[in-house]
C-alpha cells in the first residue's frame, strides 16, 4: 500500500495506533483478523522492533499468523500460551452495550475462543460499525459441513418466535464452491436486518446440532476504541463508562504501509 489513505483506512488505522497503547512488555496478546486487526498487527510490529516491545502474539487465523510472522512478532499457539493478558479485534458492529457482530472475515470461532481466554478484550472499530440495534450485518453461523442443509433448516425454523426481522440463511460462497474456515467448517449467514435479544439469539443458536459457534459476542468485550477519518478517536470503557477523545496523527511511516 503506497500514497494517502483513504478516510476508513485513516479511520481503522486511529483506531489500531491508539488501541496498541494499552499492550506492555511480556504480554500475551490474542491478535484478531481482518482488515482493522491487521491495522494493530502492523502497529505492534512496529513496537516490536523499533522499540524492543517483548510480547508474545496468539492468531486468530492463518493470514493473520502470516502477517505477524512477517512484521516480526513471536506467535505462539493459545494451548502454549494458556491465557492471554489481551486480546485487539475488530468487529462488523457493535452497540452501546459494546455486544459485536464478529465473522465477516469467516474468523469468529478462533475469534471467540481467544477473546474469551483474555482478561480484557478490546474492539477496533471505525465508526460506522457502531450501530444502536445488531443485525443490519448478516450473523455469520459456522457449521460443520455434514448435514449442513439440515442444519440450516434448523437454525432457520429456531429463529421463528424470536424477534429478528428476517430469517433466511445463505451458505458462504468461495467463487462456486462454500467458503471454509480455518477449522475446515461452513458459514451460513443469517440475514436478520434486527436482532432485538441478541443474548437469547447466541444460546438458542449454540444449542443446535451441527452448529459450532455463532458471530455475536456478548459481555465479551470491554473497550471499544473507535476511529474516524480525521483521526480522531473515541476510548467507551464498558466499566469505567469514560468517553474518551483525541486525534492520531498520519505517521510517515513507510513500514507499516508497505503491502505486507
Ligand atoms: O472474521 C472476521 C472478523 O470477525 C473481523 O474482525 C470482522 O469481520 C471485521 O473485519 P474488518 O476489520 O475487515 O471490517
Amino acid at each position: 500500500m503506497s500514497g494517502e489513505l483513504s478516510p476508513i483506512d485513516k479511520a481503522k488505522f486511529a483506531a489500531a495506533k491508539r488501541a496498541v497503547d494499552y499492550v506492555e512488555d511480556g504480554m500475551r496478546v490474542g491478535l484478531g483478523t481482518g482488515s482493522t486487526a491487521a491495522w494493530m498487527v502492523r502497529c505492534l510490529g512496529e513496537m516490536v522492533r523499533e522499540d524492543g516491545l517483548k510480547i508474545r502474539g496468539v492468531p486468530t487465523s492463518t493470514r493473520t499468523a502470516e502477517l505477524a510472522r512477517q512484521v516480526g512478532i513471536e506467535v505462539i499457539s493459545l494451548d502454549e500460551a494458556k491465557w492471554l493478558d489481551l486480546t485487539i479485534d475488530g468487529a462488523d458492529e457493535f452497540d452501546a452495550d459494546l455486544n459485536l457482530i464478529k465473522g465477516g472475515g469467516g474468523a469468529l470461532l478462533q475469534e471467540k475462543i481467544v477473546a474469551t481466554a483474555s482478561d480484557q478484550m478490546i474492539v477496533i472499530a471505525d465508526a460506522a460499525k457502531e450501530v444502536t440495534q445488531l443485525g443490519a450485518f448478516p450473523l455469520p453461523v459456522e457449521v460443520i459441513p455434514f448435514g449442513w442443509q439440515t442444519t440450516k433448516a434448523l437454525v432457520e425454523e429456531a429463529l421463528v418466535g424470536l424477534d429478528v426481522m428476517g430469517r433466511d440463511g445463505s451458505l458462504r460462497m468461495n467463487g462456486e464452491a462454500p467458503f471454509v474456515t480455518d477449522e475446515s467448517n461452513y458459514i451460513v449467514d443469517l440475514h436478520l436486518n434486527r436482532i432485538k435479544n441478541p443474548r437469547q439469539l447466541a444460546l438458542v443458536l449454540n444449542q443446535i446440532p451441527g452448529v459450532v459457534e455463532n458471530g455475536l459476542f456478548i459481555d465479551i468485550c470491554d473497550i471499544a476504541v473507535v476511529g474516524h477519518g480525521d483521526g480522531k478517536v473515541e476510548v467507551r470503557d464498558i466499566n469505567a463508562g469514560t468517553v474518551e477523545e483525541e486525534k492520531i496523527d498520519f505517521l510517515d511511516n513507510e513500514n507499516l504501509f508497505i503491502d505486507l
